[in-house]
Order: C-alpha cells, then sequence, then structure tokens
C-alpha cells in the first residue's frame, strides 16, 4: 500500500505554498519551525544565482574546553556554504560533483521489512554500555525502536510513536541472515500509561515516546533514556504541544532463554530535565521548539561522571534577531559574505539549533542538570536531532542527523548525517569534510540554486529521502531508517531500517566504504552487537 507523501506534495505545490504546508504540518505536531510564519519562503525569492563566489571554512582550533566551561563551538553559516562548494559544478567548485565519499549509495526500492508488516519502525539505537560498545544478552543482540501501528500513515507516526524492542541472535554473518535481517518484534518496552505520568496536565489526546538511549549495567540492569511528548488537542481539532517535552529515564531490567528476549521493571519513571528556557529554549519562547534524543556517555578524560547530550535550540524568544557574526563565520577576504542583519532580513534567524550537555548528578541517574551547548547552528539549521558522542583514535566526534528542509535561508544540504570533531566532549568542535559538516548524505541531484524549498531536481532523486535518523555504531557502521524510496510519481514509503553503510572516521574526513557490502550496502537492519554480557558480569 502507498501512502501520500508529504514531501512530494509540497514539491509539487511549489515555493508560494509552501510556507503554509509547512506550518499546517507542524500543527499537526511537528517541530520544525517554518522558515517565516505567514510569508512564502524569503529563499525562494531569491535569484538563481545568488553565490557569486564561495568563502572559506572557518578556522576552528579543536581546542578542548572544561565541560562546565561556557564556550559553544560554532557551526557556521561559512562551514555550511562549503557543502554546496564542494557540489556545485559550475561555481569553481572544490570537487566538481557531490562526492561520492560524502554521499550513500542509492537503496534499492524493493527493500524488505523488518517487523514483517507489523509497525512502522523509525528511529532506533542499540543495547549499549556508557562507551557506546554494543552488547548482546546472553546470545541475543537486542534494538530498541520507535515504532507506530501500521494503521496510521507513516507521517502520522511521531503523534502515536512508543518505545518496542527487537533481537536476534548475536554471532551470525550478515550473509547468512534473512534480508529483512532477522529480527523477532518483542513488543512495546513499557507498561502502558507510565510513560504520560509525568505531564501534570493529563487531558492530553495522546502522548508519545521519543528517542532515545539504552544502557546496560551489572546483573541485567537497563536504564532507558528518552523524550516524553504530549498533545493537545486544539479547538480546531489540531494536535498541538503546550507542555514542554521532557528527558527521562526509566530503569528496568533484560531477562532472555533459549526461546528469546522480555524485559520487567519500568515502573518508575523519573523527570531528568525540561527546557530552561535559559539555555535551551522551550514551548513558551517558541511553539516549534526542539527539545529530544538524549544520549548518554561517559568521557575518560572525567571519570566517574556520565554525560548526556541532546537536541535543543538556542534559549531566544522565537524571532529574536540573535544571530552574530561569529555565526556567519566568515573571514577577511572571502569572496562572498553576508551580515547578520542580511540573512535575519531572510527569516534564517527562525533556525537556531543547538546540542545540548547536561551532567548527572547522583550513580542512580535520576538527577542531571544542564550545561552550556556544546555546538551551536544559529541561523544555519533549526535542529540537530539524535546527537551522539564517539570516540575514535583519541578525537572526539560529534555526530547528529538533519534534514534538509530544516536549514536556514541561503544554506542547504542533504538529509543525513553532520559531524564535528574535537579533542574532547566541550571543544571548538571542526566540521568534517572540508569544513562542511557533511558526513553523509543521501544521494541527490543537488541544484542548490533553485531555492527552498524540495527544488525538483532534488526531489528527482530517488534516494534524496531514502533514509533517515542515522546512528553512527563502533567501527563506522551506520544504520538509519527508511523513510521514501523513488520519485513521486512512483515511490514506496519506507518505516523499516535500511541497509546498513559504513564510513571510514580518520582525522577530520570521513569516507563511505564503497568496498562494504555490496558496493557499499550492507545487509538490512544489520546492527551487530560487538561484546557479550553473561548476568553478574560486570559491564566495562
Ligand atoms: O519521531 C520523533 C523522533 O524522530 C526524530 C528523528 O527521526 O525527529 C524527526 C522529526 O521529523 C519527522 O517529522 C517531520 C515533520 O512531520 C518530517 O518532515 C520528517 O520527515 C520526519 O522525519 O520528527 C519530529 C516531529 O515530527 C520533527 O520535528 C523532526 O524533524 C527524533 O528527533 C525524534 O525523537
Amino acid at each position: 500500500m502507498m501512502f501520500l507523501h508529504h514531501r512530494f506534495l509540497k514539491g509539487a505545490l511549489a515555493a508560494g505554498v509552501a510556507a503554509a504546508a509547512l506550518v499546517a504540518t507542524a500543527g499537526a505536531g511537528a517541530t520544525a519551525a517554518p522558515r517565516a510564519a505567514t510569508a512564502p519562503s524569503a529563499q525562494s525569492a531569491l535569484p538563481a544565482q545568488a553565490v557569486p563566489g564561495f568563502p572559506e571554512p572557518t578556522p576552528h582550533t579543536q581546542k578542548a574546553y572544561d565541560p562546565a566551561a561556557d564556550f559553544t563551538a560554532k557551526w557556521t553559516r561559512a562551514d555550511a556554504r562549503q557543502i554546496k562548494a564542494m557540489s556545485d559544478p559550475t561555481a569553481g567548485s572544490r570537487q566538481n560533483s557531490m562526492p561520492e565519499d560524502y554521499t550513500a549509495p542509492t537503496v534499492p526500492q524493493n527493500f524488505p521489512d523488518m517487523s514483517n508488516g507489523k509497525v512502522w519502525v523509525w528511529d532506533t539505537w542499540p543495547l549499549t554500555d556508557a562507551a557506546a560498545h554494543q552488547y548482546s544478552y546472553k546470545g541475543w543482540e537486542v534494538v530498541f525502536s520507535l515504532v507506530a501501528d501500521r494503521k496510521l500513515g507513516f507521517d502520522d507516526r511521531h503523534t502515536y510513536a512508543k518505545l518496542g524492542y527487537f533481537f536476534r541472535k548475536a554471532g551470525v554473518p550478515s550473509s547468512q541472515r534473512p534480508a529483512n535481517g532477522g529480527w523477532t518484534y518483542g513488543g512495546l518496552v513499557f507498561p502502558k500509561g507510565l510513560s504520560g505520568k509525568v505531564f501534570e496536565d493529563q487531558s492530553f489526546s495522546h502522548q508519545t515516546e521519543w528517542s532515545g538511549s539504552t544502557r546496560i549495567f551489572k546483573n541485567g540492569e537497563v536504564k532507558v533514556f528518552y523524550t516524553a511528548v504530549a498533545f493537545y488537542r486544539n479547538a480546531a481539532g489540531q494536535d498541538t504541544k503546550p507542555a514542554d517535552a521532557r528527558i527521562m529515564m526509566s530503569p528496568g531490567k533484560i531477562f532472555a532463554n533459549d526461546k528469546g528476549v522480555w524485559f520487567g521493571g519500568f515502573k518508575t519513571h523519573n523527570e531528568l530535565l525540561k527546557p530552561d528556557g535559559k539555555l535551551y529554549q522551550n514551548g513558551a519562547q517558541n511553539p516549534y521548539y526542539n527539545f529530544r534524543d538524549p544520549f548518554t556517555f561517559q568521557d575518560p578524560a572525567h571519570p566517574g561522571k556520565t554525560y548526556m547530550v541532546f537536541e535543543g535550540n538556542t534559549a531566544t524568544q522565537r524571532g529574536t534577531r540573535a544571530c552574530t557574526t561569529g555565526d556567519m563565520g566568515y573571514q577577511p577576504g572571502d569572496p562572498y559574505t553576508e551580515t547578520p542583519d542580511e540573512v535575519m532580513d531572510r527569516n534564517a534567524h527562525l533556525q537556531m539549533a543547538n546540542v545540548g550537555l547536561a551532567v548527572a548528578d547522583n550513580t542512580e541517574l535520576t538527577k542531571w542538570h544542564f550545561l552550556p551547548p556544546i555546538l551551536s547552528a544559529n541561523c544555519v539549521t533549526d535542529q540537530t536531532e539524535r546527537p551522539q558522542i564517539y570516540l575514535k583514535d583519541g578525537k572526539y566526534y560529534l555526530f547528529t542527523i538533519s534534514h534538509r528542509s530544516t536549514f536556514a535561508a541561503g544554506v542547504d544540504g542533504p538529509e543525513g548525517v553532520y559531524g564535528f570533531v574535537g579533542n574532547g566532549i566541550r571543544s571548538d568542535f571542526q566540521p568534517v569534510n572540508r569544513g562542511s559538516g557533511l558526513a553523509l548524505g543521501n544521494p541527490t541531484n543537488l541544484n542548490f540554486n533553485q531555492g527552498f524549498p524540495f527544488d525538483p531536481d532534488y526531489n528527482q532523486h530517488p534516494g534524496a529521502f531514502q533514509a533517515y535518523s542515522h546512528y553512527v555504531m563502533p567501527g563506522g557502521l551506520v544504520q538509519s531508517f527508511i523513510d521514501t524510496i523513488g520519485t513521486k510519481d512512483n515511490f514506496r514509503r519506507g518505516g523499516t531500517l535500511g541497509p546498513t553503510v559504513r564510513i571510514l572516521i580518520d582525522g577530520d574526513t570521513t569516507k563511505v566504504d564503497r568496498t562494504y557490502g555490496n558496493g557499499g550496502l550492507g545487509g538490512y537492519a544489520d546492527i551487530p552487537a560487538d561484546r557479550d554480557i553473561k548476568p553478574g558480569q560486570p559491564v566495562s
């Protein structure tokens, strides 16, 4: 069965009404901020060739700071412009095509379904310890996924999302697994009704569980970190989110026998954090604020402490003209520069993403406090989603995902993974790959000069929306879910995990490994554990 994809709808509607379509989507529960509240996108009115030349990326020192310090690295507009600089065939490009090194191979439309039609599946993460080692438990690999009933349209899934899990036998080579990865759907993780108790106003029309990470400790103890979101029906019959999202933690236990895996506990749901309006924007400041996707970890440089990165926004009132010269990031002599006022006149200041940092105040991980954000993308993009800290060769990588539609006026990039490298969890992070930040994008027929939103060339590539919500695993393996494959006249929605790909991470570069799997495409839903744990065994 095919569902009409809202992206293609927007593409067909063209720029004049696209902003209205975005507002409508947001009213139905989306948190992607429209670029302009009332007017059509300012960027669509730009001349076809708005960029006469390219700036250099902003220099970033990668210097490390104390995690509690008040230093926030910037992903600047000059940095983000490198995405175009390395892909535009006409404009003195560094590369003369969208570089294959940062582009995922195209996924075919005849993909298998990992849940065999039971549920829609999207954001997914493995069972790990605080160092991101992926554990099997008594010989079973386990993953956690946002799931929703297949009776819903795929784009309605966010409003009804719950946390589910899958398991499969560990230690089987990908080539010997069934095409869909061989996972068994275990059902929902939490007992019904508990994750929504945190909201003072219980009159929500529905309440959802968003992403997330799950950590394993000794004796089969697990802690699930997730985002609680409540939707309230307004007089016009739309679902809105007046209550701030909460970052939550619920402790439970994993059990397994030779037949499979199940969980107990999850009776207590602890509220850890809600946006404070000082470091992290809240709903009173912006109805389209983003606050979610906790990822917890320990930093070898700060033993005994547990940290969390999460998706946030700069804490200004929506519409505040808060972007600075530093957010632009241009250097003296750059052939192309913009002033903050120029870009804010085009509403770029409605896109104010950051990556947040918090630290636990107790060993039970039930009490936390905010630290200043580690990265801001003011006037660059509105969403830096599902951030994760990834340690390799003594470097600290910050990976995050971003939609094309959330880039600010005048900057652009494909759906995919963006990466930043530094020397600590708080660092002057340098965007990877020619200073752009693009680590792994969906394949596109990019023509960045046609303006937002959804230029026809972009949408004509069947892979432009093939994958989202990537998660970078040990060994550079990257898993993601399939969103839509095809063009507007012939497409198939996903709702299942796509083929795992591998990126080679080396210093400030990443590169798609096309020798991995079949031309770079590994097994579908292939999330291999790299450690096995028995009950009672300490987890490193
Ligand atoms: O389901 C919520 C979790 O999913 C994440 C990452 O996948 O957020 C994705 C996000 O985008 C989806 O909705 C958009 C608008 O409806 C749509 O344009 C996009 O294609 C979808 O992937 O979901 C929220 C809510 O709709 C939106 O703000 C995000 O961009 C993750 O961050 C959430 O925990």
